[in-house]
């Protein structure tokens, strides 16, 4: 089961224009719901470098502006009530940039119309409850109790907790057997639905909000809710619970003017969210180490590790000033629709003296199993067959056409293993079915492994099923084996020995110094920029800046990796969008760009970072390292050199605080002529390399300005340029005169 990912475009806001308006709904021949018109499933939005062309992401139910509170919880929360009710987790989560909708969709507004998934959800958990209650004529009894909590700088705090209360340090967060846990939080049973609006009205009062200039109300934490189902009948008790996530937005700080207190929270909702990009990434490209433990959040949320079901709300603002921000998120959301989860619902617990009953753990304290990402487990569950449905609505009842958490385009998809642990149909075991009792209920993984026909009751096996069940084991263990093979070998690429060495010292830095955020940011920049993932090393360097305002160096190192992916023309390469031609003769279907953003790990890029920016103070390349541009210790002071001495020419010229020498004037002059001949008449610089100057130059253009390159960190930072390069170009100068 893939996380389900949902799309919604809040309408435009006051001082929003209709003229601005950019991202569109649209549909697929192939999703049609069955009436005339189909249900929206793409998002669709031009490429910003060429206004002729758009993307296209595909989701499993897209929202256009005029969609309503109701139509969102009728559509993709109300078909998941059920599941909690038969023991499944459910999680629902709200992404997206600042200021797009989130805490709208979740909690939304005080009128009936307008309150959000939240509080609708306790609503229809409620009204069930009370159904049981009624048709069981007492017999199941139905317990409801939340916790509520924020994490905010990276901090835990309990809602139910005022500021005042709270310790500074937060909520420690511990493993518990796989499943991560909040210690000491607060538990508060809640009986009706109005109590629940009570308690979660308070406590919503505790959470941290401010006015930035993108929402004048806008969450500066990340918001969790867990709503604790309990059902008891006679001895039998299930606990499910419903986890419903108001994420903070990202925000791009150079549009938030914020001020430092802002910043620094801003730079902590950033991280984490990047943090959970990198998870996503990570399992999406089947790596072995899955970052999630770099930040509370997404220790927390354990996206895909939850068992149970999931949905995204993946909220967009419509118009043109969010364009590239809802370009991330779309490329973040089309990540995240191929992680797959596993739906293993709770195990009841039993009060009984029966042994075997503790080793039937209940269902918290299962270990979640490892993600795996869709596109591997495909290939073993060619047969799975078709017990994996959903449970067949009563007859009584017309079907319904939402079909929640099967992806219609895909060849049903689910690992062996994980899925035969799955229980055939809420249906298969009612609350009271007499075979319920442990003593007769094989454990778990005999379980598992049985036909899907076989009930416990049932149990006659013949030579034949044995045989069957034997084959299937082997079956099992041989996806088993190739699954972790295929994880080894996809493992991430290790780094040359000098990186690594590089990183080493760097993170002992940061580890002596770890209440110094920014240092981490720039420890997983460079980690990014050797791995040759260079947006990502761009957004961890721009978060690194506010806590080193104006270093001279970090600016230079931000500049360098824009123009590298200028140069790349990243925008241009969205994995996973198809782009879409403006309709015209001759232009026309679709085609997929490039299937990754980032690139792949690359000497090159590394190479080229390092050559450019050697210890300005201290000599040659060796000595660079990130952390000599912070005021950690003072640099190393080497004997200066010839060849030093040439190559702390070039880089204090390229300080760009300083006005240009002649020199670099006429180099830039003539580089910024965009002429071929010119440029390639330069030392160094063939017919080539002129003309692949110029194409980067143009892929720097603006809609209204050229773009120039202005010092030489820029040059040097062009693809195919480098500082050796420039360098070349410079000394040629010199001997022409200048
Ligand atoms: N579907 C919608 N219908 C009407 N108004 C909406 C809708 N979605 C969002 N809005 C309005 O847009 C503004 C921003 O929404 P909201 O505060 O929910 O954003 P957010 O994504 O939670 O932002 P932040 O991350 O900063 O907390 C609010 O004024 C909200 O009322």
């Amino acid at each position: 089961m893939s996380v389900r990912v949902v799309a919604r475009i809040r309408p435009l806001l006051k001082h929003e224009i209709s003229s601005d308006t950019i991202v569109h709904t649209d549909s697929t021949s192939g999703e049609s719901s069955g009436k005339s018109v189909p249900r929206p499933n793409v998002v669709r939005i031009p490429n910003p470098r060429n206004g002729a062309e758009s993307f296209a992401f595909q989701f499993n139910s897209v929202y256009d502006q005029s969609c309503t509170q109701q139509d969102i919880f009728d559509s993709e929360v109300a078909p998941t009530v059920k599941h909690l009710f038969s023991g499944y987790d459910v999680t629902l989560f709200a992404y997206g940039v600042t200021g797009t909708g989130k805490t709208h969709t979740m909690r939304g507004g005080k009128s009936l119309a307008e309150r959000g998934v939240i509080p609708r959800l306790l609503s229809s958990i409620y009204r069930r409850c009370r159904k049981i209650e009624k048709d069981s004529e007492g017999a199941t009894e139905l317990h409801v109790a939340m916790s509520y909590y924020e994490i905010y700088n990276d901090r835990v705090y309990d809602l139910f907790q005022s500021p005042d209360k709270r310790t500074a340090a937060g909520l420690p967060i511990r493993d518990n057997g796989g499943k991560t846990i909040v210690c000491g939080l607060t538990e508060r049973p809640c009986t009706t639905l109005k109590e629940f609006e009570k308690l979660y009205d308070e406590a919503n009062i505790n959470r941290s909000t401010s006015a930035t200039k993108l929402n004048a109300h806008s969450s500066r934490s990340h918001a969790i809710l867990c709503v604790k189902l309990t059902q008891t009948t006679g001895d039998r008790t299930l606990v499910s619970t419903a986890s419903a996530i108001d994420l903070a937005g990202s925000e791009d700080n150079r549009r938030t003017d914020n001020n430092k207190e802002r910043m620094v929270e801003s730079g902590s909702i950033n991280k984490s969210l990047f943090v959970l990009a990198q998870c996503v990434e990570a399992i999406s490209k089947k790596q072995s180490r899955i970052p999630y433990r770099e930040s509370k959040m997404t220790r927390i949320l354990s996206l895909g590790q939850n068992d149970g079901l999931t949905v995204m709300f993946l909220n967009l603002a419509p118009v043109r000033s969010y364009h590239l921000d809802t370009l991330s998120s779309l490329n973040f959301a089309n990540r995240t629709k191929k992680i797959e989860v596993n739906e293993i619902e709770n195990e009841p617990m039993f009060r009984t003296t029966n042994t075997k009953a503790t080793h039937s753990l209940p269902g918290p304290s299962i270990n979640r199993q490892p993600l795996r990402p869709l596109a591997v487990t495909r290939d073993f569950n060619a047969q799975i067959p078709s017990h994996h449905a959903q449970p067949e609505p009563k007859p009584d009842k017309p079907p319904r056409t939402f079909s929640v958490y099967t992806d219609k385009n895909k060849p049903s998809a689910r690992p062996l293993a994980a899925s035969s642990q799955r229980k055939n149909s809420p249906y298969k075991r009612p609350l009271n079915d007499s075979s319920s009792n442990l003593s007769t209920r094989p454990i778990k993984s005999i379980r598992s492994n049985l036909p899907r026909s076989s009930k416990p009751s049932e149990m006659q096996l013949s030579k034949a099923s044995i045989e069957q069940m034997v084959g299937r084991l082997v079956e099992e263990k041989l996806a088993e084996r190739t699954l972790a093979e295929n994880n080894m070998t996809a493992a991430a690429v290790p780094l040359p020995d000098e990186i690594q060495r590089r990183l080493d010292v760097l993170e002992a830095r940061v580890t002596e110094r770890e209440d110094s955020e920014g240092l981490q940011y720039l420890l997983m920049a460079r980690q990014h920029a050797a791995r040759g993932e260079d947006p990502s090393a761009l957004r961890m360097y721009q978060l690194a800046l506010p806590f080193f305002p104006g270093n001279h160096k970090l600016l230079r190192k931000i500049e360098g990796v824009k123009g590298r992916l200028r140069a790349k023309n990243e925008v241009g390469r969205l994995p996973g969008a198809r782009v879409v031609s403006a309709p015209s003769p001759s232009k026309g279907s679709y085609h997929m760009p490039g299937q990754n953003q980032s690139s792949k790990p690359h000497e090159a890029s590394h190479d080229q970072d390092d050559d450019f920016y050697p210890d300005a103070e201290g000599g040659n390349d060796d000595s660079y390292d990130l952390a000599d541009e912070l005021p950690l210790k003072k640099p190393r002071r080497k004997p200066v050199t010839a060849n030093t001495k040439l190559k702390l020419s070039v880089f204090n010229d390229a300080d760009s605080t300083q006005p240009p020498t002649p020199r670099t004037a006429r180099l830039l002059d003539v580089i910024n002529s965009r002429d071929v001949g010119q440029i390639r008449a330069l030392k160094g610089v063939g017919a080539k390399r002129a003309e692949s100057i110029v194409n980067a130059l143009c892929e720097m253009d603006d809609e209204d300005r050229l773009g120039s390159i202005h010092d030489l960190g820029e040059l040097g930072a062009l693809k195919g340029v480098g500082g050796k390069m420039v360098e070349k170009m410079r000394v040629g100068m010199e001997l022409e005169g200048f």
